[in-house]
């Protein structure tokens, strides 16, 4: 079990261009699950393998467990070997000439641990992996995911405090992929390992993170838990990054967004170039009209099995069309060209301004009113909500 602690990282693979990593600093507490999440090229590699001592930083410190692994203004270096770090790659590096239980033992014949404590070790880590009755097989005999458990245990077997993961699902099919996610959760739970895994994949890093790193051309964005990260994004990118189908954005100084924001019961006079995004899920439907609701009408409805995607457009006398995605679980009772009446839930409002950052909502005086009363909170107002604009 170890906390690794980034300050101020950089990397700059080529002089004259744009830093791979540019200042980052987070802390990984003993025995998180660190996604470090964002497009390809924006770094995460990168970061997963100074940790691992692989590559040399530019610039910055890292710490494990008090000890400086990393320090380029001082020039210390630990290199990989001495850094009691577990990595597994996207391919898993198996010595094909080597049966799965010879793969699993490799490490600790290297570390020197006498043969009786190495059999039991492997025994344990093939029970634990579900690769029992694979021992003698060679790689090439395996399929990707058997491959996959054969690689960590490979390197779980060296009880590693630190394990980093750099997109090991990414080559297995849909259903295998499922079923590895939550052998990893398990593996996270039993060993209490500290997990930092480097994914592209939205659904991946929220369904198995306690803690979700967001990058972007190099930098940090949002570092937060799953849900921080999906109901309070800290700018434009996240908050577009995060969510399939992405988040509705709509300029908050067109009328309907206007009408949306006071329907939700927010008071805002909002400056040039502000944003609103609305989540696909908290948008919600009526045939009745009321003062506040938009009218829309109903483009397209396309099943996604088990839940819908209903594409809408805003009635209104602007030129350019204003288009919303709305998403539901809810069978639709709508046609295509259907008029309907548009409210967005105030939880899945977000506020975004010219710069991209986060702008916190103000409330109707009325709202303000109801806000003090535990008795009339609306059951849709997150908590987070409430702390956002207090
Ligand atoms: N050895 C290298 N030499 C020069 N540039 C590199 C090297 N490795 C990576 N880069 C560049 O650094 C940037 C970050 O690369 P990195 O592999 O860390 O991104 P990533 O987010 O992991 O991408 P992906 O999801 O595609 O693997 C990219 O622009 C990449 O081209």
């Amino acid at each position: 079990m170890s906390n690794i602690t980034l300050n101020n990282i950089s990397k700059c693979y080529t002089q004259g261009h744009p830093p791979a990593v540019d200042q980052v600093s987070m802390e990984i507490q003993d025995g998180a699950f660190m996604c470090v999440l964002g497009p390809s090229g924006c770094g995460k590699s990168t970061i997963l393998r100074m940790i691992a001592g692989l590559e040399h930083l530019s610039d910055g410190e890292i710490v494990a467990d008090g000890r400086v692994l990393d320090n380029v203004a001082k020039g210390l270096f630990i290199p990989a070997e001495k850094r009691q770090i577990g990595l597994v790659f996207q391919s898993y590096a198996l010595w094909p000439h080597m049966t799965v239980a010879r793969n699993i033992e490799f490490g600790l014949r290297l570390k020197g641990l006498p043969a009786k404590e190495r059999k039991k070790l492997v025994a344990e880590m093939i029970v634990m992996l579900k690769i029992e009755g694979l021992e003698d097989r060679y790689p090439a005999q395996l399929s990707g995911g058997q491959q996959q458990r054969v690689a960590l245990a490979r390197t779980l077997a060296m009880n590693p405090g630190i394990l980093l993961l750099d997109e090991p699902l990414s080559n297995l099919d849909a259903s295998l992929r499922l079923s590895m996610r939550a052998e990893l959760t398990r593996l996270h739970q039993e060993f209490g390992t500290t997990i930092v895994f480097v994914t592209h994949d939205q659904w991946e890093a929220m369904t198995l993170a306690t803690q979700i790193a967001v990058m972007n051309k190099g930098t940090l964005q949002q570092i937060g838990t799953p849900d921080d990260i999906y109901e309070r994004p800290a700018n434009r990118f996240v908050a577009e990054f995060i969510g399939n189908p992405p988040i509705n954005m709509i300029s908050a100084e067109t009328k309907p967004a206007q009408q949306l924001m006071h329907q939700a019961g927010f008071s805002m006079s909002v400056s040039e170039g502000t944003q609103l995004g609305l989540r696909p899920e908290g948008l919600q439907l009526s045939r009745e009209a009321s003062s506040s609701s938009v009218p829309v009408t109903i483009n397209d409805i396309l099943p996604t099995g088990g839940a819908w995607i209903i594409e809408l457009t805003v009635d209104q006398d602007e030129t350019s069309p204003l288009n919303l995605v709305h998403t539901t679980q809810t069978p639709p009772l709508w046609q295509r060209g259907d008029q309907a009446n548009l409210k967005v839930a105030s939880h899945a409002m977000h506020l975004f301004n010219a710069d991209g950052k986060r702008q916190p909502f103000a409330l109707t005086p009325k709202a303000a009113t109801y806000r003090t009363s535990a008795d009339v909170v609306s059951p849709d107002f997150s908590q987070s909500k409430i702390e956002d604009i207090s």
